[in-house]
């Protein structure tokens, strides 16, 4: 029998949040409660020699529940973004200097920031003082917005650096994570920051600290931090939590993340219910690329070959995201769903080549590549406004390109997002035609959705919100044109709010979502209750 945590008698008791504790009586447990509440986690951390450290569920995890809520470590600005404060992290914008443009800059060091508010803040004291005790001043100035800068690389190190002393505790659980050093610091990018950063730290700054230790600080911000935004994008950084820091990657996670309040304290969510011994995981990369793209960012930002279930299979997960029709069996006649398909005949390795399932017929994993990345930069430079461009992309490789193809469906998402929202686009503005299209998209998106970030996924819960909206005006218009009935109308309306409910159970939790989802459902009640189907 397990041992009391407090006395070390026999005992039958666990804590009901972490089940990894146990007690002899409820008084114990309640003793122990002002200490435990600090660690009380429905999981552990474990080991293995492939993968390093990871989180493993302690006892069942509900769908939807908090798994963790956990401030930043560290935070600062990602390396060469355009000109962001240093303070509260918001994208700056020009203003007036000496009939110039020109940030405002700190009055100590010059580093653009908001105003003297942000100058004056907490997170910038410190590193503000250091600068200008020895002379340092930042030197950069206006010049478009879209300027990225190379010396914000040295910030976020330099807040880690400086915590040895302000915050030893903190600074050693920072410098225990996973860096990958040894392979980074042969790359062009530390190349350059053996110049830039070691010389900023070591000989402006005067700090103790050596090559090699500012060199895997700077390692560790590229192996753990998180790409923080502010719901509307204007405040954007990069952070480091130590704990949600020791989450695995799996290209179909089981959680989801989000930021709350004005500290960004991040709270990871389970998207699907999560047994216990289950490893906890996260994506460390975009769920909607194909395989080969998914494993190469993997290995050039992360430096791991990840071997996922999803990875493993050549249909990712009957998707076919990555697979296009075979070009020597397209040209024979038939239904364009029914086409053969080419897969990898070994997708975790990168050069194995593509096989046609029916004919045999082989292509090259670098054409493969190739033509990939050749079709990416035709949609990168679509005009976001022009929906008429996705849709002749899509016509123009239907051939090539099925339905489900990642390049597919990178086009479909664009066209979600624009019919029903976008200027000259809202939902009473689309034509009967593509609101059915939308409908159409919704589904198809929806589909993939279940399969590859199935649950309770941001990216379900923002299709399920499209593809209600589109259907309540569907209906609206539906009846107001006699072409259903009362009933029929009510009917539907009860689809919509099916599809509502569940979108509200996922994204409520989002900052800034709740009010604006609780509103569709009262709209969307009172359309009910009334069947006078007026939506605005
Ligand atoms: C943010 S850290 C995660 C915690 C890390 N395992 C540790 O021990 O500190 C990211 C690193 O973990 C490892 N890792 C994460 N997911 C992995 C996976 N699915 N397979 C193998 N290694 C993985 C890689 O070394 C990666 O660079």
């Amino acid at each position: 029998m397990p041992a009391c945590e407090v006395c070390q008698q026999p005992a039958n008791q666990t804590c009901g949040g972490c089940k990894s504790v146990f007690y002899c009586s409820r008084n114990h447990q309640k003793t122990a409660w002002r200490e435990h509440k600090f660690q009380c986690r429905p999981f552990e951390i474990q080991f293995s020699n492939t993968a390093g450290r990871y989180l493993v569920a302690t006892r069942d995890i509900k769908q939807g529940e908090i798994i963790l809520r956990e401030k930043a470590a560290v935070s600062g600005p990602r390396t060469a973004c355009t000109a962001h404060c240093l303070s509260c992290n918001k994208k700056l914008e020009p203003m007036n200097v000496d009939e110039t443009l020109d940030y405002y800059k700190c009055s100590a060091c010059n580093w653009p920031m908001c105003g003297l508010k942000c100058e004056k803040s907490s997170v910038h004291k410190e590193e503000c003082m250091l600068m200008s005790s020895n002379n340092y001043k930042s030197t950069i100035t206006y010049k478009n917005p879209e300027k990225a800068e190379a010396a914000y690389c040295v910030i976020a190190p330099l807040r880690t650096l400086l915590l040895k002393t302000s915050n030893p505790e903190q600074y050693n659980s920072l410098i225990s994570l996973e860096s990958h050093v040894e392979k980074r610091i042969n790359t062009q990018l530390y190349s350059i920051l053996k110049n830039n950063l070691v010389t900023f730290i070591v000989q402006v700054l005067k700090l103790p600290f050596d090559e090699d230790t500012i060199l895997k600080v700077a390692s560790i911000l590229d192996t753990n931090s998180f790409d923080v935004r502010s719901p509307d994008g204007v405040r954007r950084f990069r952070a480091i939590y130590t704990t949600a820091a020791m989450m695995n990657h799996n290209c179909t996670p089981n959680t989801r993340h989000i930021y709350l309040g004005d500290d960004y304290t991040l709270a990871l969510i389970a998207t699907v219910p999560i047994s216990k011994g289950e490893t906890l995981t996260a994506t460390y990369t975009q769920v909607l690329l194909s395989t080969l793209d998914r494993r190469k960012h993997l290995y050039t930002t992360k430096y791991f070959h990840c071997d996922c279930d999803r990875c493993k299979d050549e249909t990712e997960f009957d998707t076919y995201l990555g697979s296009i029709y075979c070009s020597l069996c397209a040209r024979g006649a038939g239904a364009v769903e029914k086409k053969p398909m080419m897969v990898s005949t070994d997708p975790l390795n990168e050069t194995a080549p593509w096989k046609c399932g029916s004919c045999g017929h082989c292509v090259e994993s670098r054409q493969m590549f190739w033509g990939n990345n050749a079709l990416k930069q035709d949609l990168n430079k679509m005009n976001k406004k022009r929906p008429e461009d996705y849709e002749t992309f899509i016509k123009t490789y239907s051939h090539t390109l099925h339905q489900k193809n990642h390049l597919v469906v990178q086009a479909k998402l664009a066209l979600m997002q624009i019919y029903g929202s976008y200027e000259g686009y809202s939902l009473s503005e689309l034509s009967d035609e593509l609101l059915e299209r939308k409908v159409e998209i919704c589904h198809e998106l929806l589909e993939i959705a279940d399969k590859l970030e199935p649950g309770w996924s941001k990216f379900r819960g923002s299709i399920l919100l499209e593809l209600q909206g589109a259907m309540v005006m569907q209906t609206k218009r539906d009846f107001e044109a006699d072409k259903i009935t009362k009933s029929g109308a009510q009917e539907q309306l009860m689809e919509s709010m099916v599809l509502l409910q569940e979108a509200v159970n996922i994204l409520k939790i989002e900052p800034h979502m709740k009010e604006a989802l609780e509103e569709k459902v009262q709209e969307l009640s009172t359309l009910m209750e009334t069947t006078s189907i007026e939506v605005s």
